[in-house]
């Protein structure tokens, strides 16, 4: 078990961040050793790829970085102290000076192991040891080690990708003609196909092949009793707000979509965002990816760029259309690409004004964030061991650069912002309601509006 962090931002230790519990000791014990050897497999079975490429150096770089690699699965198996980065790049500096504050907390360097840190924090700095493994071995230090896998879950979605297209050509047809309310159906459904697209996630499944084989579409309605907290018609009445304060302002409704994975969900949010744009509702959409290879599929500049890549050269006439769509809201500006370093490093959201104040004022130029997926869900309320019925914006600890919303599935144990007995009725049931990513939030907080909290 890992021991419970100190008090942190003087949120009781019992409060502190989530460290305890069987969920994430099965996760630093179980999944991080089995993607960190899928990881090794990779590397090794691209050595003739490399040796064609680089020659000897690859060799040698190949050799280097399994090494490295398998000296951090060691570490990790044997619940050794975790050890600061040692690579040049810009962000070690940070990283390093967060693992010192855990080990003032702690009280000295041995206390700070794999299996005594905050379970957020191994587990960002296990990817980040795997960044730097490669970075440190020219000429592969810009491989993606989990690119095969991020395409596979691409292709191996065609059909539903397929699906999704010939559905939102379907309305962006007819987009002129739909009144409100069928403009809110539309919303709503795409909204939800974008939530249960972060099913499709690799770290979850260590790797193991989670694309999207059923219709995203026909599956919504026997999906809806799954939505434990619905903010839906919040979110739309704050777009319909923002667009009719742009209209008398003669300025524009700017929604931000910070990204989780590649493949299906990332076709899911891409449609989302090509529906904002037709429809009205928004005239720009800021997406922000990773900078670096991160949680085996989330999405990186290469991933978005090859998912639109792919959607235009798609032998499927709607997908193609729609992929050459998306080629022009990029080349326009409507739509734009950002990776800052934060979203791979390990802090809570509620720490970003004050260690990334340029992306936190740069968020405060949206009308609303949508925060896709599990990962991010932790990041925004501290990964913290609070009771289920404590209110998201409690939980949010002061983050609010601007109207949010997190379209998550459950896969880790925490969440909050449940009804009385909502927690216990699902846990009576289904033990494993929160890590088995079978249900999920659409979950939206505005310190501007009203909030019941
Ligand atoms: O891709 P998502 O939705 O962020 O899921 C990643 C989640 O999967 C896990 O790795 C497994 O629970 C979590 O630690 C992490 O938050």
């Amino acid at each position: 078990m890992m021991a419970a962090d100190q008090t942190v931002h003087g949120v009781p230790p019992s409060l502190s961040a989530k460290v305890v519990g069987s969920f994430a000791y099965l996760t630093v014990r179980d999944r991080l050793p089995t993607i960190l050897t899928k990881v090794i497999d990779t590397i090794h079975r691209n050595k003739n790829k490399f040796f064609e490429e680089y020659g000897e150096e690859g060799i040698q770089a190949e050799k280097q970085t399994i090494g490295l690699l398998s000296k951090m699965r060691n570490e990790l198996q044997t619940d050794k102290p975790v050890i600061p980065l040692t690579d040049s790049l810009q962000d070690a500096e940070c990283w390093n000076q967060y693992l010192q504050k855990h080990q003032k907390l702690h009280g000295d360097q041995e206390s700070v192991s794999w299996f005594k840190s905050p379970w957020l924090y191994v587990e960002c700095y296990m990817y980040r040891r795997i960044h730097e493994a490669l970075w440190l071995n020219p000429p592969i230090s810009d491989y993606d080690v989990f690119n095969e896998g991020k395409t596979q879950s691409f292709f191996e979605s065609q059909q539903a990708v397929m699906t999704i297209c010939t559905h939102l050509e379907g309305i962006n047809s007819n987009i002129e003609n739909l009144s409100k309310n069928q403009l809110f159906e539309h919303f709503d459904k795409l909204l939800q196909v974008s939530l249960w697209g972060n099913k499709c996630d690799l770290s979850i499944s260590a790797g193991q092949d989670n694309s999207q084989k059923t219709s995203p579409i026909d599956s919504l309605v026997s999906l809806q009793p799954l939505i434990l907290v619905n903010d839906s018609n919040t979110v739309w009445s704050t777009l319909i707000s923002a667009q009719t304060h742009a209209r008398s302002e003669k300025t524009t409704v700017r929604v931000d979509i910070v990204l989780d994975n590649a493949g299906f969900e990332l076709v899911t949010d891409l449609v989302l965002a090509d529906f904002l744009v037709s429809s009205g509702l928004a005239h720009e959409v800021h997406f922000h990816g990773k900078s670096i290879p991160w949680f085996v599929s989330d999405v990186t500049a290469h991933d978005f760029q090859w998912t639109i890549q792919q959607t235009m050269a798609a032998n499927h006439k709607c997908m193609s259309k729609i992929g050459y769509q998306w080629k022009s809201h990029l080349k326009d500006g409507v739509w734009s690409y950002h990776d800052h370093p934060f979203w791979t490093q390990p802090h809570e959201f509620c720490d970003m004004a004050a260690d990334a104040p340029d992306l936190y004022a740069n968020l405060q130029g949206a009308d609303l964030v949508l925060f896709k997926g599990d990962l991010n869900y932790r990041k925004l309320v501290g990964d913290r061991d609070w009771d289920h019925t404590v209110g998201f914006g409690t939980a949010l600890q002061g983050f609010g650069p601007a109207p949010l919303c997190s379209l998550r599935t459950l896969k880790a144990n925490v969440q909050v912002g449940l009804q009385p007995g909502q927690a216990e009725k699902l846990t009576s049931h289904e033990p494993d309601w929160m890590t088995c990513s079978k249900y999920a939030v659409i979950q939206f907080y505005s310190s501007k509006a009203e909030q019941k909290d």
